[in-house]
């Protein structure tokens, strides 16, 4: 049977090569061709199917995902998949699960923060899944207060053990992925205390990782352990499959040698040893990894989000403004629909570019580390920490507006928008709360601004050494055209942010107390730091364009994304560059106008710019985001897909609806 395409229209719209923007999306034509590959083989391996996830219940859930992780390491070992193959296996199964933190964080923690003997003994038996692994940091009292941790290590000297003991209720470990039901290890941070001293007591670092044990072969816990799932989080399906943990010690002996010992050391005879010049920021390490990680993912997920919001938008129809009968009008037509939907569109691409940057830093900060070269390290705490927060606040909102966009339809859960919204909501909160990491980020960009004059500002902050010129010299665009150059916008990022910096500076200075100050002048920095990561965010972009990219039309189509993200933020924050002085109002309307030619300049190459994302159905799992567009024949089916549809006579009918039609409700 020949397959009707319902897009085929849109997509002879295209004005560039769609081949090709696959390509510059992938990162490479390499990359492109493995995460094809892996996409493929989940798409087609019924193991993993996920339409009913949302209709079980946990139990089934979970189990269902145990079963997947173990098909998903089944096909790893049977088809000898690389760890890089894996990682966008399990990426496209869709499904949070252990494994994601054993690969993602257990085993990051041990290469970071291990000796070297420590990582020869780990590290095979982590990677062969010998032992499962978590990274259990946060507790019930503590979440984004590292500094309050309050489990012990206390070193017994006797025994050349440590005892590790929750002293509080508060100081249950609560929330590590995979720790509920599957970890059969995890890395554990607790208070160092020897001979009867607190280590650092006062500073930041008096917090080591343990890892170690949690269960006996028959997978019942070791003596002195307390182990379970925090319970039942929000959303169908979404977040449920994995097993987020509890965890409480009772005086619990490990062996010396089980703590890691890249940072500081205990000897046998109970002599703590803080490691030459490796700073403690380190123990901190595998949050710096992760986050990293995180903004190389979330524009995938935006990606998905916004993939199925254009191909819904270009779809159906409704009515014209002059006409409200006949329905003329595709969704995608409405100015108000573009203006909400393309920024998002380009967000994504503009979250993948940086993403991809973060990644060469982020290789390089590692590079430097192995060799104790700690310089960067600060620069690469900024930029995870504040990138993290930016993009996935922006993704979690994008996802709402795309059900949103899809009107009724997209509150279905076979639009697949509630489970990936549900799915991704965490991402705010974990790996660090993103307001806390904001002001991480404002903490960065004040120190900077405050040395000018007797420290160099370096990368991302570099702008900073032109303050002189930032803060004096107002934007020169005088027609839209303007708007649309590169180094003009950037300078215009650059002037807000150094602006907003520098005022922000000058208010704390006013402050005997600068904690006092930090903490009443909080929602300020906060903005500072937005403003910060989104100069990052474009100036990627723009670096990005300044390359060569191959494939006809290609490098227009993404300048149009590049100048619709800057753009949309200029309006945005409107507020901003006017109040600092930069804009004027004249200036920030003809930011607008431009704006709106942009989203005409977008529209014909909208699918194709989606299609570029080369997501397979399987994972878009939405019936109005379907690559073919055949969405209503669907939709209907998919409503009797239900379960809730196998019958008309639903339980409880007889018993509570009878008796209102025979008007026999005292009987109840
Ligand atoms: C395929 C799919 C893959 C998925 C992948 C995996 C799945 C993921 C699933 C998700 C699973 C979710 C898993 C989870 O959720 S794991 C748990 C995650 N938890 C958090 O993220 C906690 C958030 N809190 C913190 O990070 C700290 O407490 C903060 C940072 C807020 C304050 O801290 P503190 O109060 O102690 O410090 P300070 O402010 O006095 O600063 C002191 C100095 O330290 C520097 N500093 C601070 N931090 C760092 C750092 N990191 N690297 C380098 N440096 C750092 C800082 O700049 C300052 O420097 P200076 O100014 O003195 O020079
Ligand atoms: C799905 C999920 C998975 C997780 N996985 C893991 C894991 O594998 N391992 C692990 O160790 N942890 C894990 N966590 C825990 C996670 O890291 C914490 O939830 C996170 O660090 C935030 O801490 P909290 O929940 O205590 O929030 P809190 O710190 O209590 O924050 C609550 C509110 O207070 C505000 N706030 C807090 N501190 C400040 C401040 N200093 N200044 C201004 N505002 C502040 C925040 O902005 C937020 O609005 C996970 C959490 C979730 C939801």
């Amino acid at each position: 049977m020949e397959l009707v395409d319902h897009l085929r229209d849109e997509r002879n719209k295209a004005q560039f090569d769609v081949e090709a923007m696959k390509v510059v999306w992938a990162g490479s034509p390499q990359e492109l061709q493995l995460c094809d590959r892996m996409a493929n083989l989940v798409a087609n391996h019924p193991a993993f199917e996920k339409l009913k996830r949302p209709m079980l219940v946990r139990k089934e859930l979970f189990k269902n995902s145990l079963r997947k992780a173990a098909y998903a390491r089944k096909l790893v070992i049977d088809l000898g998949l690389s760890e890089e193959e894996a990682k966008w296996l399990r990426f496209y199964i869709d499904e949070p699960t252990y494994p994601d933190l054993h690969w993602g964080m257990f085993i990051p923690a041990i290469e970071g923060q291990g000796s070297e003997e420590q990582k020869e003994k780990w590290l095979p038996l982590s990677r062969n899944m010998q032992i499962i692994g978590c990274y259990a940091q946060t507790e019930m009292g503590h979440g984004s207060n590292v500094q309050g941790l309050e489990t012990t290590a206390t070193f017994d000297a006797q025994q050349d053990h440590f005892i590790i003991h929750s002293p509080t209720l508060t100081s249950t470990k609560w929330w590590p992925g995979g720790l509920g039901k599957v970890s059969t290890h995890a890395v554990v941070y607790a208070r160092l205390i020897v001979n009867g001293e607190f280590h650092g007591v006062h500073g930041w670092y008096n917090y080591y990782s343990f890892s170690f044990f949690l269960y006996l072969e028959d997978h019942s816990p070791l003596p002195g352990i307390t182990v379970g799932d925090v319970g039942l989080k929000f959303g169908n399906g979404a977040y449920n499959t994995m097993d987020n943990g509890l965890l409480r010690f009772h005086h619990v002996r490990i062996p010396r040698n089980q703590m890691l010992m890249r940072v500081s050391q205990v000897s046998r005879e109970g002599k703590y040893m803080q490691c030459d010049d490796v700073p403690r920021q380190l123990i901190y390490g595998t949050m710096v990894s992760v986050r990293q990680t995180i903004v190389a993912m979330v524009s995938r997920t935006l990606s998905r989000a916004v993939c199925i919001a254009t191909r819904y938008s270009a779809l159906r129809r409704q009515h014209s403004s002059s006409s409200l009968v006949v329905p003329c009008f595709l969704m995608i037509d409405y100015q108000s629909q573009q203006s909400r939907l393309f920024p998002l569109l380009a967000s994504a691409y503009a979250f993948k570019f940086v993403g991809e940057w973060l990644k060469w830093l982020y290789t390089d900060v590692k590079q430097r580390l192995e060799a104790n070269d700690f310089s960067t390290l600060p620069e690469a705490h900024a930029s995870t920490a504040g990138l993290k927060s930016l993009t996935t606040s922006a993704t979690v909102d994008g996802i709402e507006e795309c059900m949103k966009l899809c009107g009724g339809d997209g509150y279905l859960v076979s639009s697949g928008l509630p489970e990936l919204f549900a799915v991704s909501v965490p991402a705010c909160t974990y790996e660090g709360d993103n307001t806390v990491l904001m002001l991480q980020v404002a903490r960065f960009v004040v120190k900077t601004v405050s040395e000018v004059g007797y420290k160099e500002p370096l990368g991302t902050s570099s702008y900073i050494r032109r303050l002189n010129t930032l803060l004096h010299n107002n934007c020169l665009v005088q027609t839209g055209e303007d708007w649309v150059k590169g180094d003009r916008i950037v300078e215009a990022f650059e002037a807000r942010a150094a602006r907003m910096a520098v005022t922000c500076t000058q208010h704390l200075a006013k402050f005997q107390d600068p904690e006092q100050g930090f903490s009443e002048l909080s929602a300020d920095l906060v903005e500072v730091a937005v403003a910060h990561c989104q100069l990052i965010v474009v100036s990627k972009f723009v670096e990005k364009l300044a390359q060569d990219i191959p494939g006809k039309g290609v490098k227009e189509a993404l300048e149009v994304l590049c100048y619709v993200y800057a753009l949309f933020l200029v309006h945005k924050h409107q507020g901003d560059f006017l109040v600092t002085g930069y804009l004027t109002p004249k200036q920030a309307s003809l930011a607008n106008r431009q704006l709106r030619i942009l989203y005409s300049r977008l529209r014909p190459n909208a699918i194709a710019l989606v299609d570029a994302f080369n997501h397979t159905d399987h994972y878009l799992s939405s019936v109005v985001g379907r690559y073919d567009g055949n969405v209503y024949p669907n939709l209907y089916q998919a409503a009797f897909n239900d379960p809730f549809n196998d019958s008309h006579v639903p339980d409880g009918y007889h018993q509570y609806i009878h008796p209102i039609l025979n008007q026999t409700l005292a009987k109840l």
